[in-house]
């Protein structure tokens, strides 16, 4: 259908529903808008389906939400007695994510699918646990993840509690698109109560356990307990779900330092007090900088409202603060994971460390140094979840450790996507590991530099919005492809990588990457650098990855300087 007849259907099908007719009538004239909110519908990307909140196609609102769960059933009744485990379901503090819910509870209710429905917001983390925890069939979390707040989306996981793959993503779509809007009915919710095919799920049913197994994963429980009354902890939940859990956990392992920034503490749609819910962004840190300085604190903690990703800032030695990234993050609970168990005896021959192609080579030096495999997958810690059942069903590898450089990072096996409560626990065992050695957690990065060589890793974003803006990634990557560069900034370029066709090329010889088809081009350089270009697939933007390594920092930053001002001319 074209953008018109589009926009022409949805003002007939939805002609009872005041608000949607008049947002459609308002834009009837401005063709832009017109073209965004039409010109396709909303696909699964790299962790489910997102969209900016309106009417139309391409946007999120209950009548995508109703489809999306029609299709979800659909898929789940090609197996009956499967779908009736049911599916959990949960949502963040965004913008309609709890009116979604309900309609995702109803909807798999009129289609004969038991729905389970979290009481209130809950994390990513537990609702992966919690599909595991019930043995249902499948999960869905209503959320946008770190996205401004004019966004929601729809994640779905599968029976393992990972996010689902592309090939389970391409079979709900394909339902979604042969389903109708006006065919999505939805039990009345009295009646699905009453028959039983919805329960509310709380606490009781799940939390407990979640943390009480979240304990477990604690290496060296007994430092805690030794240094963690000199950890000052500032915490934020920037108005999302970690608030209850992160607070949970850290005081029943015995961390009663912590201050929680009150203006941030409770839930807000409209995420008033900062301009994007994203630890990744310097700007959600103001207000606990602010704190932390009041309270001396050592080290400052933000999830994203659903608490799947942690940010992490940490106080040196002179008193000064530093932001950390992911790849710092992850590097550093990876080499304490692996260290400690060496120590205790406890690392198995068979361990493995998962990571994406986009984070930091140093977790390959750190694995290699502790004869330890490490698997790298895609964007997406679906990717890395399903990894994890990888191992499980071959029985070849026990999975220590998986992290992104986008703060996602997870260290157990009962939650199968990146888990912030999960990263808490660790990051405030490391922070007391340090402190029994007098050292502080920023002094750990330092050793780990210097044992490894220094890793400069930089994210270059552009954002191209609409349907122009997709024109213009595709341009570019079709631009690289058609001539790629022999050098970039001087290095030369030792093999290319194109996801897409599925090939590693070196020296005129190809052999297949060996990882699923994905628009994305990768740089391997001389001296073990590397640059990678691939469009998002959670906000429409481009991204520039660049990996530098040098002995030392100066270095190691120069080469990451050049290469990022020459990766970005390439792109122009
Ligand atoms: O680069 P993108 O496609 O936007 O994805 C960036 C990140 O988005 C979400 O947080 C996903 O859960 C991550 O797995 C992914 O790394």
């Amino acid at each position: 259908m074209t953008i018109l007849e589009n926009y022409h259907q949805w003002l007939q099908d939805f002609a009872n529903d005041p608000e949607t007719v008049r947002e459609l009538e308002a834009i009837r004239n401005d063709e832009k808008e017109l073209e965004d909110r039409f010109y396709t519908d909303l696909s699964f990307g790299t962790a489910g389906m997102r969209g900016v909140l309106g009417a139309g196609t391409n946007r999120m609102n209950k009548y995508n939400v109703r489809r999306a769960t029609k299709g979800l059933a659909g898929y789940l009744l090609e197996n009956p007695e499967n779908a009736k485990r049911g599916v959990v379901i949960a949502y963040d503090s965004r913008r309609c994510s709890a009116e979604f819910a309900k309609d995702t509870a109803l909807v798999l209710c009129a289609e004969g699918v038991p729905a389970f429905l979290f009481d209130a917001l809950r994390p990513v983390p537990v609702l992966s646990y919690a599909v595991r925890h019930l043995n249902a069939a499948a999960g869905v979390v209503i959320t946008a993840s770190h996205n401004p707040p004019q966004y929601n989306g729809y994640k779905v996981y599968g029976e393992d509690g990972a996010q689902v793959g592309p090939e389970a993503a391409e079979g709900i779509t394909r339902i979604i698109r042969a389903t109708k809007y006006t065919d999505c009915v939805l039990m009345d919710e009295k009646k699905a109560l009453d028959n039983g095919l919805l329960k509310m799920i709380g606490n009781k049913e799940v939390d407990d356990d979640y943390i009480a197994q979240i304990k477990t994963l604690s290496i060296n429980p007994e430092l805690l307990r030794s240094e963690g009354s000199k950890l000052h902890i500032v915490y934020t939940p920037l108005h999302g779900s970690g608030n209850v859990p992160v607070r949970r956990l850290l005081k029943e392992i015995g961390l009663t330092n912590v201050a929680v920034v009150k203006e941030q503490e409770m839930p807000d749609p409209n995420f008033s007090t900062i301009k994007v819910p994203n630890p990744e962004d310097p700007g959600a840190y103001e207000m606990a900088f602010k704190l932390a300085a009041e309270v001396d604190a050592n080290v400052i903690f933000a999830t994203d409202p659903d608490c799947d990703r942690l940010g992490v800032a940490v106080k040196d030695g002179k008193g000064e603060w530093h932001l950390l990234s992911g790849n710092q993050i992850g590097c550093v609970l990876l080499h304490y994971i692996l260290s400690s168990k060496k120590k205790a005896g406890t690392l198995p021959k068979d361990g493995a460390a998962v990571k994406s192609i986009v984070t930091t080579s140093l977790a390959n030096k750190i694995c290699e140094s502790f004869g330890i495999s490490i698997f790298e997958t895609l964007t997406g810690f679906k990717f890395i979840g399903e990894k994890i059942q990888q191992f499980m069903d071959k029985g070849d590898h026990t999975f220590l450790f998986g992290f992104e450089e986008s703060y996602g990072f997870l260290s157990s096996t009962f939650v199968r996507d990146k888990d912030g409560v999960n990263a808490s626990l660790l990051v405030s065992e490391v922070a007391c590991a340090c402190m029994a050695e007098g050292i502080t957690f920023y002094d750990r990065i330092q050793q780990i530099f210097k044992e490894y060589g220094y890793y400069v890793n930089n994210v270059v974003s552009t954002t191209l919005p609409g349907k122009d803006g997709l024109a213009r990634i595709k341009e570019i990557m079709g631009g690289l492809r058609a001539q790629p560069p022999k050098e970039i900034a001087g290095l030369k370029i030792t093999a290319v990588r194109d996801y897409l066709k599925g090939t590693r090329t070196e020296n005129g010889r190809e052999e297949p990457t060996g990882l699923p088809v994905s628009d994305v081009l990768y740089f391997e350089l001389e001296g073990g650098n590397w640059v990678c270009v691939r469009p998002s697939g959670t906000e429409p933007k481009i991204k520039l990855y660049v990996n530098s390594n040098a002995p030392e920092k100066a270095e190691a930053e120069s080469i990451n300087a050049a290469l990022c001002e020459a990766a970005k001319a390439m792109m122009a």
